[in-house]
């Protein structure tokens, strides 16, 4: 029997799954005590998840399908795979850009419709090309200006290409970081506000997760700084754009185009929106990519308790030490836990090798290699802990 097994909520690229050894790891789309959840958009705010879990992973970037908090708050890790598919989604937006600047999707449907109304009335097809090409006259990136809020991993390679395209691109995320700024072409102009983005841009195109802060960021307000004719793209989350308000412009005339991966009832069917159906990760490649680095992130946690790129819970990684037994400890980040927790493990005997220990927000999460046997009855005296969530030995 293996040790862990993992449920899968979504198709997961094979090429990450092969990597889990058969004989420590059980894979399946049914199982009734999972270890760990595997998914991608699978929506887990309205699911049960049993006390059996002890990570959540996400092959791909936004964890807005996952109740984050509610999971930090029982000790669980949600993992994320942080620009594994970056450069699918980056272009994607840039052939939204091109669909918007050419109409080259009303254009398709002009010829397709065409030729299917041709067979029936049998005039030239090229002289009804010639005559009808004019309705779809574009304008080109050169000399426009885009506006890209979040630099973060997308964010960056959207601004990049775009100014490698001609564009004049503007960029604003008061968080970004270090790593990013590097990444970053120094063209790039920073802005210091949302609103100087939008009144500046012809495109805009926001990159952020949606959370609180980030709802409804595109609105009717904003959209009405942009110069007359602008588009905007929406390859982020439905929610961080205000989709009446870009309905709204878009009658109106004061936008041109709004492109974008999340589909609504009201906004597919309008004739100035491009709606695709959630493509943006959707590449070979991308499948790939996220599938390699959730497994590996997960993989990790469950056989050594070590936490990469979790968007609950702190980067805690420790090498084991040999001839160690591991603990790892999810707590309350409130004065005197450390103590308490080195304390058990003094009571006991126990003397330790290694130990890290980090915060982010409300929770801690420790990592300790001790020296020797460890009892059985010590993870419960560590759970005992007031304000300790959840305790793993390994
Ligand atoms: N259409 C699709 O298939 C895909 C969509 N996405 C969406 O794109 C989002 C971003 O993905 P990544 O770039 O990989 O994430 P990331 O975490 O690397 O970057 C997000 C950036 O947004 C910035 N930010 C947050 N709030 C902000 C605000 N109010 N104003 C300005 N900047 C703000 C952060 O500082 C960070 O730099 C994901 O959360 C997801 O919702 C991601 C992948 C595929
Ligand atoms: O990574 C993301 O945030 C995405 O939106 C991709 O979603 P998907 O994995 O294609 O369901």
């Amino acid at each position: 029997m293996s040790t862990f097994a993992i449920q899968t909520l979504n198709a997961i690229s094979p090429v990450g799954l092969q990597r889990l050894d058969r004989d420590v790891f059980d894979i399946g789309t049914d199982i009734a005590e999972p270890r760990a959840l595997l998914l991608r958009s699978a929506d887990l705010h309205s699911v049960e998840i049993p006390d059996s879990v002890y990570a959540v992973a996400r092959a791909g970037a936004g964890t807005n399908n996952i109740p984050v908090d509610r999971l930090a708050a029982r000790g669980i890790p949600v993992f994320n795979t942080p620009g594994a598919n970056a450069n699918a989604v980056k272009e994607l937006v840039i052939a939204g850009m091109l669909l918007a600047a050419r109409n080259l999707y009303h254009a398709a449907d002009y010829t397709r419709d065409l030729v299917a109304g041709r067979a029936l009335s049998g005039k030239d097809l090229d002289k009804q090309v010639e005559a009808g090409k004019k309705q779809f006259a574009g304008f080109e990136l050169p000399g426009r200006t885009l506006g890209v809020v979040g630099l973060g991993a997308i964010g960056v390679l959207v601004a990049n290409a775009a100014q490698s395209l001609g564009l004049k691109v503007l960029g604003y995320d008061p968080a970004i970081t270090v790593e990013r700024a590097w990444q970053l072409s120094p063209q790039v102009e920073q802005v210091t506000s949302v609103e100087e983005l939008f009144s500046r841009s012809d495109m805009v195109t926001p990159h952020v997760p949606l959370v609180e802060g980030t709802r409804g960021l595109v609105d009717a307000h904003r959209i009405s700084l942009m110069p007359e004719g602008g588009v905007i793209l929406n390859f982020a989350r439905g929610g961080v754009v205000d989709e009446a308000a870009v309905l709204e412009a878009l009658d109106s005339g004061h936008l041109h185009a709004y492109v974008n991966d999340f589909p609504t009832e009201a906004g597919a069917i309008h004739p100035k929106v491009i709606a695709l159906p959630h493509l943006g990760a959707s590449t070979g490649e991308a499948e790939d990519n996220c599938a390699v680095m959730a497994v590996d992130q997960l993989s990790d946690f469950l056989l050594h308790g070590n936490i990469r790129n979790s968007v609950n819970f702190p980067e805690v990684v420790m090498a084991r030490t040999p001839g160690t037994t591991r603990l790892g400890i999810f707590n309350q980040n409130r004065p005197t836990m450390i103590g308490q927790i080195t304390g058990v493990l003094g009571e006991a005997g126990l003397n330790v090798a290694e130990f890290t220990n980090r915060s982010r927000g409300e929770y801690a999460y420790t990592l300790v290699d001790v020296e020797g046997e460890v009892m059985d009855d010590l993870k419960q005296s560590i759970l005992a802990i007031d304000g300790v969530v959840r305790a793993r030995k390994l």
